[in-house]
């Protein structure tokens, strides 16, 4: 009888090897740059039989908000799914150029704002660091970089990983009608958005592995937003043995985190250059009657003169909003 051949040191060290680690520093590699023929890209999906294109025009009932939140017509949007990863959901950029414009000027002059919680709170106190960075005409360029995140709605506790009703700030109101209008057109009429991260990344940038866990709630989806510069994303499994796939996030492009996608591991390896400026493209002045441009409670009211402060900023970074649902439908805080 022949014996079995036991497994051998390095098959079991394969199993349980850190497959996610391997291909973010693969990807984050500068010397030499990472070869980008396996990167899913929704631009170009003749070359990848991972992704299927799901859009049902006929199906799709408009919804009276989006023009007043920069987006396309429902029935013009692609949506995405992916074979290897159920849960997880792509639309190409639904956004106008106002539209782009509009989002991309809120996380800048608006979201950073006081009593929103940012990263730079450790080391200054302004209360609008949009402002600080402009104030007397000149650009602090250093203080413009040194912004890497605001957190809106239940501030996200980076330390303890939990939430707190005593750490949460008014959740903006156009940011929750946007996730309402894209929850709504993938079936999620419930969605409540309770929770944002904005994400500023420069082109050295990265975000390293985790999963998005502290939210009661795991069953709701989590809507990504991207503005600006082009992202690596990689998405793998509940842990990291599992060797990720990586798909390129555009400007105005929305990922979708359902279900099984929402409980993996994820990671921002690379920015890279995207050469197209979609912010630029149809921008009109007449094109400006967004109702929520309009509200000048929270956000002075939208000048496209200005635009080239907001377009210097953006032509070398990107902006990811990442907006969460905390409870549970029948919950009003986190103590019921
Ligand atoms: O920037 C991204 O695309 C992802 C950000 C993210 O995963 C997070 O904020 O938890
Ligand atoms: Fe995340």
């Amino acid at each position: 009888m022949i014996n079995e051949v036991p497994p051998s040191v390095d098959t079991l060290w394969d199993k349980t090897e850190d497959q996610f680690m391997k291909t973010f520093k693969y990807y984050k590699s500068n010397k030499p740059p990472p070869l980008l023929a396996e990167v899913i890209n929704i631009e170009d999906i003749n070359n990848t039989d991972k992704i299927l294109l799901l859009t049902q025009k006929n199906a799709v009932q408009e919804d009276e908000r989006a023009k007043q939140l920069g987006l396309r017509e429902l029935k013009s949007w692609q949506l995405y799914s992916f074979k290897e990863h159920p849960g997880l959901f792509l639309i190409r950029n639904p956004f106008t150029s106002n539209g782009q414009r509009y989002w991309i000027q809120k996380c800048l002059q608006v979201y950073p704002r006081k009593p929103n919680k940012r990263n730079i709170d450790m080391e200054t106190n302004v209360e609008d660091w949009w402002e600080a960075c402009h104030r007397h005409g000149r650009c602090d360029k250093q203080l413009m970089k040194k912004l890497r995140w605001t957190t809106l709605g239940y501030h996200h506790n980076w330390d303890t990983k939990v939430y707190s009703d005593d750490n949460k700030s008014v959740f903006p109101e156009e940011l929750s009608a946007l996730c309402d209008v894209v929850a709504r057109y993938l079936g999620y009429e419930e969605f409540r958005a309770e929770a944002a991260i904005v994400n500023y990344y420069h082109m050295n940038s990265t975000l390293s592995a985790h999963t998005d866990h502290s939210e009661v709630n795991l069953e709701a989806p989590l809507f990504s937003f991207s503005f600006g510069q082009s992202a690596i994303f990689l998405i793998g499994g509940r842990d990291k043995t599992t060797v990720p796939s990586a798909i390129l996030l555009n400007s105005g492009d929305v990922m979708v985190m359902s279900k099984e996608a929402r409980l993996c591991y994820h990671a921002v390896p690379k920015i890279l250059p995207y050469a197209p400026t979609p912010w630029n493209d149809e921008a009109f002045d007449d094109q400006l009657d967004i109702m929520y441009m309009k509200d000048t409670r929270r956000s002075p009211p939208f000048k496209l003169n200005e635009w080239s402060i907001f377009e210097n900023y953006i032509k070398e970074s990107r902006i990811n909003m990442n907006v969460r649902q905390v409870l549970y439908e029948t919950q009003c805080n986190l103590k019921d």
